[in-house]
């Protein structure tokens, strides 16, 4: 089977520094990629420039079997690419939690009453269905996080980019988050300073270093 993304000597610079540097990747399907790498090391990076939100100054990247150059072929992979970003609030901007779950499948075309039932069939499949009609900005930051989940679930991706995703969780909600994504029959990208949490669900690691990658065992690196 093809791979989902490919990424050939793809070069990212910001304000005149290198910040990735000549990387290639594959990404296969049913793989769950781990990017580690020390704090500034670029992996919020890569996985932005994965759907194209950073433009690589050089090299070539394929996602989902076509060479993407311009925004409307990334606008195509947003769509295919559920991100969790590291921040829920950057995630969650409408009033209450249903309306946010449904504000994605809306986007697709779906009509009123479809993306509210896919948005109720998300939020079930994730045992949060007692949340939709909260106000999003009231939740916790454990909830927030579930409900970010929701919202790119709710758009039925086939890869899941997700940033430092146990940031700021709790035990209890860690330990759901863990259970939710390894029960997904989805290939991920997933950067993390969390070890077990890498651990408990990666295929394969990757290690970035002066805006390089190298592969990366899970069980020995230090980061
Ligand atoms: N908008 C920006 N403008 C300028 N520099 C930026 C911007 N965003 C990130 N950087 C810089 O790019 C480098 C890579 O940052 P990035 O957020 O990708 O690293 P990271 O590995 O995800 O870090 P962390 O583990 O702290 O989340 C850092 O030196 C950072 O300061």
């Amino acid at each position: 089977m093809t791979s989902l993304f490919d990424l050939a000597d793809v070069t990212v610079t910001r304000g005149g520094r290198t910040i990735l540097d000549r990387i290639s990747l594959t990404l296969a399907p049913g793989e769950r990629l781990a990017l580690v790498g020390a704090n500034g090391a670029g992996k919020t990076t890569l996985l932005r420039t994965l759907v194209g939100l950073e433009t690589a100054a050089t090299g070539q990247i394929t996602a989902f079997g076509a060479v993407r150059r311009s925004e409307a072929d990334f606008r195509e992979v947003r769509i295919r690419a559920g991100f969790l970003f590291q921040d829920p609030d950057d995630q969650l901007f409408s009033p209450t939690v249903i309306e946010d779950v449904a504000f994605g499948p809306l986007n697709l075309g779906l009509s009123p009453a479809a993306a509210v039932a896919r948005a109720e069939a998300t939020l079930d499949s994730l045992g949060l269905a007692a949340l939709a009609p909260r106000i999003t900005h009231r939740l916790s930051g454990g909830e927030k996080r579930l409900v970010g989940l929701a919202t790119v679930l709710a758009m039925a991706p086939q890869v899941l980019l997700l940033d430092e995703p146990t940031n700021a969780l709790d035990e209890r909600h860690r330990a759901r988050l863990i259970e939710i994504l390894a029960g997904l029959d989805l290939a991920m990208v997933i950067a993390s300073h969390d070890r077990p949490f890498l651990e408990a669900l990666a295929t394969r690691a990757l290690l970035l270093t002066d805006g390089r990658v190298a592969p990366a065992n899970l069980d020995r690196q230090g980061h």
